[in-house]
């Protein structure tokens, strides 16, 4: 096709195309007007606009109504009716959005004079009670006719000269009423001619429609003015397609579901055919003569004309590593069909897609097990019972007459096509195991998948309730965008607090580099809560909270943390908080947790918890419930998965407890040390619990349940640090004073181990085969000589060594301190992290 360029003009036209929503809303048509004005500026530029807005329904509603039959006979007046209030609806329309008054012309008369012969069509359809898709392909033609006048004469009112062109006098057609296909050659001859009247005047086009040979009015099916548009630049040999539309391109995602989705900056025209097939911007035919003529297209958006939106072109997109798009195509049904034993020489999957063909079902996909012995196909969810009576008609006898072993057709629905295109996806490795993978992680079954053949696409069929986490996940996991995490916190003690500082210090770091932005939805005290979905600013938690009168109903803001991405419970509490992991787990939240309770909470009730994250592809990570930042809990974890066998476990646990017996060995009284620890952000809220033993106690029991061993808390041998009767009172100032009597004493013991060469330690003993009559777990106060690992401690340092059966001779060790809100915090903030990575599959 030799391109025309309009006589006189050295630069080559662009075809700039407005939708239904562009010229349909004043406000829209006036920036779709300045749009082109700016364009025509530069060059010479052709136009091809849609119906307006609702105009194609209400004249459908007319054609129909004509056709049902309408009061009177031969129903003049009320198709009358019909024909002016279509055209009232146009005119009033524009009158209220202040249009008319634009135009010198009386554009309300131009309209009726332009529905006149509506009137006789419908009058004839309603004479014969007969509704022909040529009649309906003619009626619809007076929406995009209409459109041309107003855009040609609003132009023109700015000063811009142009001139409107009835597509069909240039688009030659098939017969296919409602889908015609245009000859491209004749179409071309046709648009040749007009051209050369146009001497510099924008062309205004109508899209959609198009005539036969022999004069009949036919359109172009869904897309049509697409359609329409790329023929044109293709005719034109224009430098470039616009398509104007309400959105600023095309997006990584639905951003219904993903809030974070962004217009992709390049698409290739091989990625923009995979994303038609899915129905997403183009349909694929329309992309031909675009491909064929090496024209690019641009998808803009008309209420934001300097957002670049995206380009698609031969190049695609120019960022090596990253897939494009997420593509979830909602409400399908899946059908799975299985034979017992071979259908013959046919394949059951032709067999079935011949059979959903003739019965005219659409197919989205279809995959067959390896030699074909099942077949899965999804449909659209309002033909799965069309789909499964053709597929039972088919497979009722073999072509050969003998009955056929098929097991009963199994419809799940509703189920959702969860895509990723992506031209890169043929030259990035192991794209289909992160696919799969972060579906995985997030527990979504995938009832069936395939690959797209060009390299460009992976689909999975996933149930229709997984679409939202699926999609966001996949979405994050392909790092379209940073992940986005989002917390509610509990506590806002020394470790919460200290949570949100780091949080705050860290937060665009994390984002900018990490490419994780950890959102802070909700945090809460033992007396109020705050929670807003949209991110609470981390400068401003603390104010917030204080101004809450929100009593801190936690199942309650749980079922609102479920709906954000990522949701993470972050328990810094100190509190019996089982019911509500329970609750959060079964909702899918992840859990970090400080808080020890829940641990070391009976065994039943701790497994349930354990296994309920584990069947919801949950996370509960709780490196901090001993030694704090320490990763002790990880190690543990990696010597039994990897099948080391665990001989003995002990240590200083207590950061605390460390520290109270370095203040004790420098002469500071008791009382003293205790309050100076708990200052100090080492102690548990009640510092009763490191002197009791029982802090150390819950994680000796953390450690020796996971080595599977199914004890609970009384079974621990808990000596205390302090004397029991020093600890009863709740009221903190009496529980100093009570335990200062106990200041001699203790100075005095420790005086005597000096002496003796010793030093007093808190140890903690786990042995997994112990011998007879003695307990598994031991936790208490030791006077360790001099030579032990424990002696040489400073301050809240803690240390736990593994004698395995790997590391026997040299027990492998942790070690540094146990205990303070920085060190636990930034603990905290790392098993956050080690979610929020594990999602982007890192
Ligand atoms: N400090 C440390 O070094 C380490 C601490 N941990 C663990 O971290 C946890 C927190 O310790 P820490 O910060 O020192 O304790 P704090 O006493 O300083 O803070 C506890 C916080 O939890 C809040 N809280 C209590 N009950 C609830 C509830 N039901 N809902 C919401 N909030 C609640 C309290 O609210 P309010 O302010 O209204 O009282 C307070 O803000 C403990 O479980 C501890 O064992 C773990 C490792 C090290
Ligand atoms: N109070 C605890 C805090 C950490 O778990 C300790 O001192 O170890």
């Amino acid at each position: 096709m030799t391109p025309q360029h309009e006589p006189g003009q050295a630069r080559p036209f662009r075809v700039m195309k407005f939708g239904g929503s562009s010229v349909g809303a004043a406000e829209r048509l006036f920036q779709a007007l300045d749009l082109i004005a700016r364009e025509r500026d530069d060059g010479p530029v052709a136009v091809v606009v849609s119906a307006m807005a609702d105009t194609t329904d209400r004249l459908i509603a007319a054609v129909d109504a004509a056709a049902a039959g309408l009061p009177g006979d031969p129903h003049v007046d009320a198709i009358e009716a019909l024909v002016v209030n279509v055209a009232r609806d146009l005119t009033d329309r524009l009158d209220r959005a202040g249009l008319l008054k634009h135009v010198p012309e009386d554009l309300s008369v131009a309209i009726a004079e332009l529905m006149r012969p509506l009137r006789q069509l419908l009058l004839g359809v309603g004479l014969v009670r007969e509704r022909t898709l040529q009649t309906r392909d003619l009626a619809l033609s007076f929406g995009e006719r209409a459109s041309v006048l107003v855009v040609r004469s609003l132009l023109a009112a700015r000063g811009v000269a142009a001139v409107g062109v009835d597509a069909r006098d240039w688009t030659v057609t098939d017969d296919r009423f409602g889908q015609a296909t245009p000859d491209l050659a004749a179409s071309a001859l046709q648009l040749g001619a007009l051209a050369a009247a146009w001497s510099g005047a924008v062309s205004v086009h109508t899209g959609f429609l198009g005539r036969t040979r022999d004069g009949r009015t036919t359109t172009l099916g869904r897309n049509g003015s697409d359609y329409t548009a790329a023929l044109l630049a293709q005719i034109l040999g224009a430098a470039e397609l616009q398509i104007w539309t309400d959105v600023s391109g095309v997006m990584t995602a639905d951003p219904e579901l993903v809030l974070e989705a962004y217009p992709v900056a390049h698409l290739s025209q091989a990625e923009a055919l995979e994303l038609g097939d899915l129905g997403m911007i183009l349909h694929p035919r329309t992309m031909s003569p675009l491909i064929e003529a090496q024209i690019p297209l641009r998808v803009r958006n008309t209420a934001r004309p300097d957002d670049p939106g995206t380009l698609i072109d031969a190049v695609g997109t120019r960022d090596e590593r990253h897939p494009v798009c997420v593509v979830s195509t909602e409400d399908l049904a899946l059908l799975d069909l299985e034979t017992r034993r071979r259908l013959g020489h046919e394949r059951i999957g032709e067999r079935a897609l011949r059979a959903l063909a003739n019965a005219g079902i659409p197919v989205w996909v279809g995959t067959s097990a390896p030699r074909d012995r099942a077949f899965a196909v999804a449909v659209a969810r309002h033909d799965a019972a069309r789909a499964e009576a053709a597929l039972a008609a088919e497979f009722g006898r073999n072509p050969d007459g003998e009955p056929i072993e098929l097991a009963p057709i199994r419809v799940r629905e509703p189920v959702t096509l969860l895509t990723l295109v992506g031209e890169a996806m043929g030259r990035t490795p192991n794209v289909a195991g992160r696919f799969f993978g972060a579906l995985g992680q997030i527990g979504v079954l995938v009832r069936a998948s395939t690959q797209g053949a060009g390299e460009r696409s992976i689909s999975a069929v996933i149930d229709g309730e997984d679409t939202a986490t699926a999609v966001r996940t996949v979405h994050a996991a392909f790092n379209l965008a940073v992940q986005e995490v989002n917390l509610l916190v509990l506590g806002k003690g020394i470790v919460g607090r200290e949570l949100l500082n780091q949080l705050a210090a860290q937060q665009q770091a994390l984002a900018g580099d990490q490419d994780v932005l950890i959102k802070l939805a909700g945090v809460a005290d033992s007396k109020r809560a705050v929670f807003d979905p949209a991110g609470i600013a981390l400068a401003r938690w603390e104010a917030r909270l204080q101004e809450s009168h929100v009593p801190p109903d936690i199942p309650a803001l749980l079922e609102r943390l479920r709906r954000l991405p990522v949701p993470i419970l972050v328990d810094c509490t100190a509190d019996d908080t089982t019911a509500l992991y329970e609750t959060a787990l079964s909702l899918g939240i992840h859990v970090v947790a400080a808080n020890k309770r829940p641990l070391a909470a009976p065994w039943p009730i701790r497994q349930g918890l354990m296994d309920m994250a584990r069947k919801r592809h949950r996370r509960w990570e709780y490196e901090t419930t001993v030694g704090a930042s320490l990763p002790v809990i990880d190690t543990l974890k990696s010597l039994v998965r990897t099948g080391d066998g665990i001989v003995r476990i002990e240590g200083s646990f207590s950061g605390t407890l460390g520290y109270l017996a370095g203040e004790l060995s420098r002469g500071v009284p008791l009382s003293h040390a205790v309050r100076d620890a708990r200052a100090r952000g080492y102690t548990e809220p009640h510092p009763r619990d490191d002197l009791s033993g029982l802090d150390v106690a819950r994680k000796a029991l953390i450690l020796a349940r996971e080595l599977g061993m199914e004890l609970d808390l009384d079974a621990v041998a808990i000596e205390p640090f302090a004397p029991s009767e020093a600890l009863g009172h709740d009221d903190l100032e009496r529980f100093f004073l009570a335990l200062a009597e106990h200041d001699a004493a203790f100075a005095a013991r420790v005086e005597r181990m000096r002496q003796g060469g010793r030093v007093l330690r808190y140890l903690a003993q786990i042995d997994p085969s112990p011998p007879a009559g003695v307990p598994a777990v031991r936790v208490g106060p030791v006077e360790v000589e001099p030579d032990h690992p424990a002696a040489r401690l400073r301050g809240t340092e803690a240390f736990v060594a593994f004698t395995t059966d790997r590391h026997r001779a040299y027990p492998l060790l942790v070690q540094g301190a146990g205990a303070g809100g920085a060190v636990t915090a930034a603990g905290v903030l790392t098993d956050i992290l080690k979610i929020a990575m594990s999602l982007r599959g890192r």
